[in-house]
This record gives structure tokens, C-alpha cells and sequence, in this order.
């Protein structure tokens, strides 16, 4: 049996710390971005653990509602509208001081057939979009950061997507939208949105071509949003993002990242990882280069819930958290390009206390928050008694 003396002092060992650095939002902020986000969506909000990490303002300043309010959620039959489930996400940024960028007024897809399928006329459609966007972007007035007024409207050569809008009422539509959008919450900033824009090429050009085309209509863009969807292994390069963010905001408007996440065909190997945690770090890393690059946003933060595997089959695990809501090499990744340390080795006060014929060093309690382990009582969810609690709870 033993027993400890009285006598506790705080000395430093030689037990290896990691330290707790700034989360990823904070890290970004730190450099002069705007925020760093994550999308999410309504079912997901009734998991708890998910739900306290996506509310985790060190990693996450800003949200995105993934489906809440597209066409099809908000406008559901003609001029009849629906807000519920957006409002709950709003509700959510607001509570939490996130930023939201809401997600999108006018898309090919997640139409309701109503208007998809519609019997329309140039006038008549002109007047059902402007109608849509009128209505949803004065519900949110004063809420979004930005909106994504026009979403995907190109094919990959860089022409025009033939879908229901340019059909009747042609290229108008896209300036129309903008200039409607600005109408009815002046001060939100209004994108372009689109995948495969996010290295030089037809379709880039395609999307530098609408900034112009909306900006010669004299209507507000202030950005371009690049979503992000990439393939580990086959994401284009650091300096071939870099170019192609130049060339948009050579034209006088703001760049964010707006769905980034990077898949993989299952199972996951170490490699595969390791190489997503790299293509993670080289699109940051683009988006730091540029001072008009105000923000990146992944397509919801954990495997868990990522929209992948539903989209590509045998695709997945393209979030920087696992299933089990723990952070990948990825996480790392992202933090290093954002100028962070997910940790470093350095020493741990600990008290020693003398036990009968010899001492034994026992960590003292530690927070959240700071610099790493401070030795206080409180971690993120409980107390942290041990350096592993305060590991899993504050890294
Ligand atoms: O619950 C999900 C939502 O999460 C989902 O949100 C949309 C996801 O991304 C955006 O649209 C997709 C972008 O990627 C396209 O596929 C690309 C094809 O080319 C490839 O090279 C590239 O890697 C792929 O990403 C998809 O065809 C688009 O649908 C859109 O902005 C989000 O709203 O929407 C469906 C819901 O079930």
C-alpha cells in the first residue's frame, strides 16, 4: 500500500504534451479569413454528439443548410412557401454567432416539378423565378452572409447548361437573378456557384464569363463560389488553384470554397488518407494565398452524414472526421495549411507528490482552451482528470 505525503510540488516533466492549438475557424480568422464552415442539414441536428461539434465555433464559424433551402424545400407547390426546416438552421447559426451562407435560389436540380415540368413561357417564367427569389430572399433577409443566387448553370465545356431557365428565357436569366436578389436583401453578398471551376479550363471560363455578363447587365456579384468536390489522388494542384482563384478575382469579386470535401473509393487505406490530408492541405493552402479568398466551407464536416456514398457508389469517406465523429489525418492537414498546429511536444506540469519510499507525478486536472493543458477543471464536455480525457474532449 501506498501512501502520499502533503507535499505536492508543480514541477515539469519530461511527459511528452500534445497541446491544444486553435481550431480551424479560429486558426483561419487568425489569417485574415473570414470564417471557416461546414454544411449540415436538419436530420442531422438530433444527434447530439454531431450536433456540439458542428456548434464548436474554434472549427466552425459559419453553416451552410445543405437541402433546407433549395426550390423544392421553399417553394414546394406555386407560391406557396415553406421555411421550417431553413429557419431551424438560421435559428442555429444565429445561436451559435456562425456565419450562414445560404445554399441556393436558382438550380437545375431539387427543382419541384412545377416548375421543372411546367407548361412556361418566357413571361411566365421570368415571373415565377423572380417570384421564388423575392419571396426566399426577403424571408432571410439580414441572415445570410451570402447566397448562392445561381447554382451549376454551365455544362463542363463551358456553354451553357440547358435547363429549364436558359430554355425559356435564355443567358437573362442569370443577370435577372442576380439583380433580383440584390432587390430584395441589398446588403447579402451574391454568388456564382459551381463544381469543376476550380482549375483553369472551359468551365472556369465559362464561370469568368457570367461574373461579366452580370457586371455588364450592371447587376451586384460579389463572388464566385468554387464548390470543391474532389477525388483524393486527382485533386489539382496548390499552384493551379492558385492561377485559376487569381483569374476570378482579377475581375473585381470574392472566392470561397463553398463545398469542398475529397472522396475516395472504399475501403480507406493509411495512403489513401495520408493523400486526402494532402489534397485537403493544397486547396486550403490555395485559399490562403489569395486575400479575396474569404472562406472555406466543407459539405458537412463527418462521413457520418456526408452526401458521397448516395452519389457515387463505392465512393466515401470525404470528410476530415470519421464516422465516430473523430478527426482524420485530414483535420491536420487543413489546420497546417491554415497556419494551426494540431499539436506539438512540449512538457506537462504535473504535482508530484512523495509516496513512502519514493514519487510518483500525476497530471492535474486541465481545460480546454488556451494554449493546451492549463490545469484547470473544465473540458469541453466534462472534467478532464487525465491527459487523455483532455486529449479526446479538446483536440
Ligand atoms: O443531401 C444532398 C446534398 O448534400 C446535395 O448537395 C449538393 C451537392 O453538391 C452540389 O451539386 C453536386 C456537385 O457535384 C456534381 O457532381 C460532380 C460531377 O463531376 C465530378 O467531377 C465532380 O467531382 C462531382 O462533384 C453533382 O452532380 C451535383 O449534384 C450542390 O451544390 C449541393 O447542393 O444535394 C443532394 C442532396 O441529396
Amino acid at each position: 500500500m501506498v501512501h502520499f505525503s502533503t507535499v505536492a510540488l508543480a514541477l515539469a516533466s519530461v511527459l511528452p504534451q500534445l497541446t491544444q492549438g486553435a481550431g480551424l475557424h479560429t486558426s483561419a480568422v487568425a489569417k485574415g479569413k473570414l470564417y471557416f464552415g461546414s454544411a449540415t442539414d436538419n436530420p442531422e441536428l438530433t444527434d447530439a454528439p454531431y450536433l456540439t461539434q458542428l456548434s464548436n465555433t474554434d472549427d466552425f464559424g459559419q453553416i451552410t443548410p445543405g437541402n433546407s433551402q433549395k426550390w423544392d424545400a421553399t417553394e414546394p407547390s406555386q407560391n406557396t412557401f415553406s421555411y421550417t426546416n431553413g429557419d431551424v438552421i438560421a435559428d442555429l447559426a444565429a445561436k451559435n454567432g456562425q456565419k450562414l451562407r445560404c445554399h441556393a435560389l436558382v438550380w437545375h436540380s431539387q427543382l419541384p416539378s412545377w416548375v421543372s415540368s411546367g407548361s412556361w413561357t418566357n413571361a411566365t417564367l421570368l415571373a415565377a423565378m423572380k417570384n421564388h427569389i423575392t419571396n426566399v430572399a426577403t424571408h432571410y433577409k439580414g441572415k445570410c452572409y451570402a447566397w448562392d443566387v445561381v447554382n451549376e448553370a454551365l455544362n463542363e465545356d463551358g456553354t451553357y447548361r440547358d435547363n429549364v431557365f436558359y430554355k425559356h428565357i435564355g443567358e437573362a436569366y442569370l443577370p435577372i437573378a442576380f439583380a433580383t436578389a440584390a432587390a430584395a436583401d441589398p446588403d447579402v453578398k451574391l454568388y456564382y456557384n459551381d463544381y469543376n471551376i476550380e482549375s483553369a479550363g472551359s468551365k472556369s471560363s465559362g464561370a469568368q464569363r457570367i461574373v461579366k455578363l452580370v457586371q455588364q447587365y450592371g447587376a451586384k456579384i460579389d463572388g464566385v463560389g468554387l464548390q470543391g468536390h474532389f477525388i483524393v489522388g486527382s485533386t489539382p494542384s496548390q499552384s493551379a488553384q492558385t492561377t485559376n482563384l487569381a483569374a476570378f478575382t482579377a475581375l473585381g469579386v470574392d472566392v470561397a470554397y463553398t463545398e469542398l470535401d475529397i472522396r475516395m473509393t472504399l475501403p480507406s487505406t493509411t495512403a489513401l488518407l495520408t493523400q486526402q490530408s494532402t489534397d485537403y492541405k493544397n486547396t486550403v493552402a490555395a485559399c490562403m494565398a489569395n486575400t479575396k479568398c474569404v472562406g472555406i466551407t466543407i459539405w458537412d464536416y463527418t462521413d457520418k452524414y456526408s452526401w458521397v456514398p448516395s452519389t457515387f457508389s463505392g465512393q466515401g469517406d470525404a470528410c476530415p472526421w470519421d464516422k465516430n465523429l473523430v478527426k482524420k489525418p485530414a483535420y491536420a492537414g487543413i489546420l497546417a495549411a491554415l497556419g494551426g498546429t494540431s499539436s506539438t511536444t512540449t512538457t506537462l506540469v504535473t504535482s508530484t507528490t512523495t509516496a513512502g519510499s519514493g514519487a510518483t507525478s500525476v497530471p492535474l486536472y486541465g481545460q480546454c482552451g488556451g494554449s493546451g493543458w492549463t490545469g484547470g477543471t473544465t473540458c469541453a464536455s466534462g472534467t478532464c482528470k487525465h491527459i487523455n480525457d483532455w486529449y479526446s474532449q479538446c483536440m
